[in-house]
């Protein structure tokens, strides 16, 4: 007989209850949260180790890791038999290994058992045998991480296990104040090892798989925060993506408190005609306005920036405290500006004021001042490089990828019609205002994705990229 999962443990284990206090056992004093909020940020300093085969050659400090986990983690060789490291990150390690226990369970969460699953096209066909190894990947999540969080990245992926487009959770274990979650293992390439040579046919499909997981988390009210190309694996060859990793994500709402940017454009100009900024001078302040400076005596804001440097949406930057979904497709607007510049990583700001400014470099210092204005902050610079209007995004990709020198005629080199449309989709992520942002169902319906597998730009993709 099988059983599910998340019913059944070992006895020498203790089984994860997902929905009950987690924190028996945890030692609360020792707990150093980890999860970046008001003051940390966190930097894209995972790395992935390559797809092991079990052919590979294993370091022997990885393998030493291992033997030390396998030992302190009462129950796990029963269960699990360790193959390789294949990722490292700021709040977990991931191991590949195979479930020797799988034909004890149902195992409803297998893609390859799936009927109807669009899983099923991108994944080997079932297997008739019962002795074909079943991998899963087991996060193995630092023990200074607080019980909070670990409970809420559990707790979400548990609401998303249903969708295909989301890495979903087998099940999750704790020994003492050890918690590891088990997710399958998703075959998926390194992105430093294909970004390059992606063509914009290739994107497409990227895009396409990256927004069904979006539309998917975003129709349940969740943000992941985190979107970045090490968060979604994908598999250039079966063009197929997963999104994993929910450290960082949250119920929208949570912490909510009412921004600027929700009031009307007009409400909105009024309250900026109002301050005493706007008068430029301090002696007759309006009603319910403050001095410009006075950073001594006013609190500072304080919102949730959790995410990664360089992914970051500017109402982020802004410390904007009614942040929605919309922060997700700004940052995989990031990547799409990425793929098309080719270069990884685009931004590189050491922290938020540098990210600002290299915002203010693209978008110009007139449209970051209103975008600060819409989240009832103030933004100035007197850097003198800077221009008030900035740069089209057009201009940008040309000048990244070296196109934007004039030949010897004199003339531009243009974009082909396929790129346009790719950086025309840009823009609407990477739109400033987020009530103006595309959404991930309106993205769905962007021709830049629903001309996805459609054989139409090969041969600009050729001729622009070789
Ligand atoms: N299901 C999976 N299948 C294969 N590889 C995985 C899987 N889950 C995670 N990985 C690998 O492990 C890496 C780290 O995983 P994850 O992002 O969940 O950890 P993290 O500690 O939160 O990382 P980060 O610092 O990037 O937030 C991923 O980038 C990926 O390479």
């Amino acid at each position: 007989m099988t059983m599910p999962r998340t019913k059944t443990a070992a006895v020498t284990l203790t089984q994860f209850p997902i929905r009950e206090d987690t924190s028996d056992n945890v030692d609360n004093t020792q707990a150093s949260d980890m999860e970046a909020d008001d003051t940390d940020s966190v930097e894209d300093n995972s790395s992935q180790e390559g797809q092991s085969t079990e052919d590979e050659e294993i370091d022997e400090d990885v393998a030493d890791e291992m033997g030390h986990f396998l030992s302190s983690f009462k129950g796990l060789e029963d269960r699990y038999r360790l193959i390789n490291r294949i990722g490292e990150g700021t709040f977990s390690t991931v191991y590949k290994a195979e479930d020797l226990q799988y034909d004890q369970y149902q195992n409803n969460w297998d893609i390859t058992n799936k009927n109807n699953s669009p899983w099923r096209q991108h994944t080997r066909k079932p297997s008739k045998s019962r002795r074909e190894p079943r991998y899963v990947a087991i996060k193995k999540i630092y023990v200074t991480s607080s019980p909070m969080r670990i409970f809420n990245e559990l707790d979400l992926l548990r609401d998303l296990r249903e969708h295909d487009a989301v890495c979903p959770l087998i099940t999750a274990l704790r020994h003492q104040d050890q918690v590891i979650a088990i997710l399958p293992y998703f075959q998926h390439q390194d992105f430093r090892e294909y970004f390059r040579e992606m063509t914009i046919a290739d994107m497409r499909p990227y895009f396409q798989c990256l927004f069904t997981s979006l539309a998917a988390v975003h129709k349940r009210g969740i943000i992941h925060r985190d979107i970045k190309p090490t968060n979604f694996l994908y598999n250039p060859a079966q063009n197929y993506g997963v999104l994993v990793d929910f450290g960082l994500a949250e119920r929208q709402g949570t912490d909510y408190i009412a921004c600027n940017c929700e009031l009307s454009p007009s409400a909105r100009q009024w309250r900026l005609e109002m301050s005493a900024i706007h008068q430029g001078h301090f002696d007759h302040l309006p009603a319910n306005s403050y001095p410009k400076s006075d950073r001594d005596t006013r609190p500072s804001r304080r919102a949730n920036r959790a995410g990664t440097r360089g992914f970051r949406a500017p109402e982020v930057l802004y410390k904007c405290t009614a942040q929605t979904t919309s922060i997700d497709i700004w940052s995989a607007g990031v990547i799409l500006l990425t793929l098309l510049a080719r270069r990884f990583p685009f931004f590189h700001s050491a922290d938020d004021i540098e990210a600002l400014l290299e915002l203010t470099h693209i978008f110009g210092k007139k449209r970051m001042a209103q975008a600060a204005v819409m989240h009832g902050t103030i933004m100035e610079t007197n850097i003198p490089s800077y221009s008030e209007n900035g740069h089209s995004l057009e201009k940008i990709v040309m000048w990244s990828t070296d196109r934007s020198r004039k030949d010897k005629d004199g003339n531009r080199q243009r974009m082909p019609a396929d790129e346009e449309e790719a950086v025309e989709f840009l823009g609407r992520c990477l739109e400033l205002d987020p009530f103006k942002r595309i959404t991930a169902e309106q993205a769905l319906r962007h021709p830049f994705i629903t001309r996805a597998g459609m054989a139409d730009a090969d041969e600009d993709d050729v001729a622009l990229f070789s």
